[in-house]
């Protein structure tokens, strides 16, 4: 039997040992599969061996099994969208390598309220544990693109500009202010300026280290060396931009439906836009997705996610609430008095 006193620590030591067996078991897999390295794949299941004898030999399994209740546990309906979120592999060793120092962290903290001298041996473990991951997570490999577009919240939609001059400024001074992507979007611009443009554009955006895209122009976003595509649901087909453009650049796709969420990561697009959400005033529609849609959005998408229409300062914490955290604007920043600093406020609002 486990006394009553002890019964919520055995509870969270059961659950954190387990959190920490799954990680590790993670990172092995990854290890021996994805990275095929022998010695990361045996530190981390020497790791894993250390952890289950020193649980063997410090707590005893019954009481731990006794405290176990898991259709009680509440944290197992408590799942956060960043979960459902997380998909690429580097977000996976990351994830994994968080929940095992975490996890180490509140076994010490508990353990010390039963036996001191498994506590210690615990911290030693964490120590182990720390640097494993922090040599495993220097091991994924990771192109400036993916890198770039995991970290982007604030994708900026743009025209060519009066001139060459007012465009490139407008470029670095928003990229110093914060924003992470640039999509060149011009209905009106002709082939040849949309190219000119896109080939200074992709050079700033590798000094800047920040993305440049193209919009609906598979064609441009390749010869002009750019980071990738953005098409809707009438330009080419996902696919079909990914065989114009190559493996190694992006491909972002417009999304309204859930189905159309579905296809554009079974066609193995980069990120989708998700919208429109609200009206705005550089295009209209006769239909606007609202919040419901990101909110679904949100539990669903494997890849990253912009939300896209009519979202400025004022309705920005609306699609935060709804799960996401990154947005694609033109008019919030384009239309204000002074865009740098409206990108910053997008921005900070963003990270926080
Ligand atoms: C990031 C992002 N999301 C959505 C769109 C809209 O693309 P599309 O539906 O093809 O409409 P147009 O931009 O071509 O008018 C986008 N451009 N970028
Ligand atoms: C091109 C596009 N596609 C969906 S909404 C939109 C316009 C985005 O601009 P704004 O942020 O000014 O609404
Ligand atoms: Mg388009």
């Amino acid at each position: 039997m486990i006394p009553d006193s002890l019964t919520a620590t055995y509870r969270i030591l059961d659950a954190s040992i387990n959190r920490v067996s799954e990680g590790i078991r993670t990172i092995e897999e990854y290890s021996r599969f994805e990275i095929e390295s022998v010695s990361h794949s045996e530190s981390f299941k020497s790791l894993r061996h250390q952890l289950t004898r020193l649980v063997n030999t410090s707590l005893s399994r019954s009481m731990l099994l006794a405290a176990r209740n898991t259709p009680d546990d509440i944290g197992t309906v408590i799942q956060t969208k960043a979960e459902y979120n997380r998909t690429t592999k580097i977000q996976i060793v990351a994830a994994a390598s968080s929940r095992i120092q975490q996890s180490l962290r509140v076994i010490e903290e508990y353990g010390k309220t039963i036996d001191a001298g498994f506590a210690k041996e615990v911290e030693q473990l964490r120590y182990q544990a720390y640097h494993h991951c922090a040599s495993i997570e220097r091991l994924v490999p990771v192109s400036r693109r993916q890198r770039l577009l995991e970290q982007a919240k604030l994708y900026l939609l743009m025209d060519v500009h009066e001139d060459l001059e007012m465009f490139v400024a407008s470029i670095r001074s928003l990229a110093a202010a914060g924003v992470d992507v640039f999509q060149l979007r011009d209905k009106d611009a002709s082939d040849r300026t949309l190219y000119e443009r896109s080939v200074v554009a992709a050079k700033l955006a590798i000094e800047l280290d920040c993305l440049f895209l193209v919009n609906d122009r598979a064609d441009i976003a390749a010869a002009a060396d750019s980071d990738g595509v953005h098409v809707g649901q009438d330009e080419l087909p996902a696919k079909i931009a990914r065989q114009v453009i190559g493996d190694s650049r992006l491909v972002g796709v417009s999304t309204h439906t859930v189905q159309e969420i579905e296809q554009a990561q079974i066609d193995g697009a980069n990120y989708i836009g998700c919208g429109p959400v609200f009206g705005g005033r550089t295009k209209s529609f006769s239909h606007y997705v609202g919040t419901a849609f990101l909110e679904k959005a949100a539990t669903m998408t494997t890849i990253p996610a912009f939300a896209i229409g009519g979202i400025d300062e004022t309705n920005v914490n609306q699609v935060i609430d709804a799960g996401f955290d990154r947005i694609a604007v033109t008019g919030a920043l384009r239309d204000a008095e002074d865009p740098a600093a409206a990108a910053a406020h997008l921005k900070a609002i963003l990270v926080n």
